[in-house]
């Protein structure tokens, strides 16, 4: 899925909502676990009340590893079911990878050949040649690692150098030259607030991949504040929070419900900056 078709899709769909697919199968409903496969059960029931709102589904693959083969098998058919059912979700492999150029390729490869999924996360810390056998792909995405939503990002990554810029501006600064602005997407934390001002002077029309709001505090409004361009330019993500609305035989029905009042703000927040 290109650029254009991303924003076309946040326009009709009035949300740049990103759901989550972080399936724990020690929190999801445990009537479920007398299923044969749960987690792809769980998926399946999330994706279908809530692909109307959201543009996007981001399964985080730690969740999926974490059970050996059936949490791939789980995996892979989660991807197939989005595919086969609902086409115009951009779909985002959350595996944070990056390693030598030969590793690298590998990787690459089983997420946009084997599976054939619009994007993965990738770590910047190994440098270029990390990354670029990730870019090989024409129409894949790559959605690097900018400024992240947790407590730790303050370890490494506002240390400055002798010119006072921090680490994550030149990630960002130096990153964004590998590719255009139609491959390269950057994670940038809710949590992180004003800074989006900061990260919107390096990047001002990269897409940017948004975690950090509902189960981690981060505010939405302030993200479209500070974050938001011409073609709204965010991919918000939201997990738990939507994911995990209930326990019971209507936990989907709960989770729309989550996600519905996540769109509706959106809708609010599209039309407030004359984007719909
Ligand atoms: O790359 C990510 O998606 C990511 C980067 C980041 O800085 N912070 C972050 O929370 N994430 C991921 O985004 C999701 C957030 O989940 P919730 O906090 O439950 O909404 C998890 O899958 C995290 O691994």
């Amino acid at each position: 899925m290109n650029r254009k078709e991303l924003f076309e899709n946040i326009k009709r769909k009035k949300s740049f909502l990103c759901v989550g697919l972080d399936a724990d199968v020690k929190k999801i409903p445990q009537y479920l676990l007398k299923e044969k496969d749960p987690i792809f059960t769980f998926n399946k029931q999330i994706i279908d009340a809530t692909a109307d709102l959201c543009v996007a589904y981001k399964p985080n693959l730690a969740f999926y590893e974490s059970l050996g083969i059936d949490g791939w098998k789980a995996f892979e058919k989660t991807v197939k079911y989005i595919k086969e059912n609902y086409s115009d979700q951009f779909i985002i492999a959350d595996a944070k990878r990056g390693d030598i150029g030969n590793t690298s390729e590998l990787y690459a490869r089983s997420f946009f050949e084997h599976l054939d999924i619009d994007s993965v996360t990738v770590a910047p810390y190994m440098g270029e040649d990390s990354v670029k056998p990730f870019l090989l792909y024409p129409n894949k995405w790559v959605i690097v690692l900018g400024l992240t939503s947790n407590k730790g990002s303050h370890d490494f990554q506002f240390t400055t150098d002798s010119n006072g810029e921090r680490l994550f501006e030149k990630v960002l600064r130096v990153s964004k030259e590998w590719a255009s602005e139609d491959q390269i997407m950057f994670v940038v934390g809710a949590t992180q607030g004003k800074l989006f001002e900061d990260v919107r002077r390096i990047v001002p029309n990269h897409f940017l991949l948004v975690p950090g709001v509902g189960a981690q505090g981060g505010s939405l409004r302030e993200v479209v504040e500070y974050g938001i361009n011409s073609q709204c330019g965010l991919l918000v993500n939201s997990s738990r929070q939507i994911i995990y609305a209930g326990q019971d035989e209507n936990f989907a029905a709960l989770s729309r419900e989550q996600a519905l009042k996540v769109q509706e703000e959106m809708k609010s927040l599209l039309e407030m900056k004359n984007l719909i």
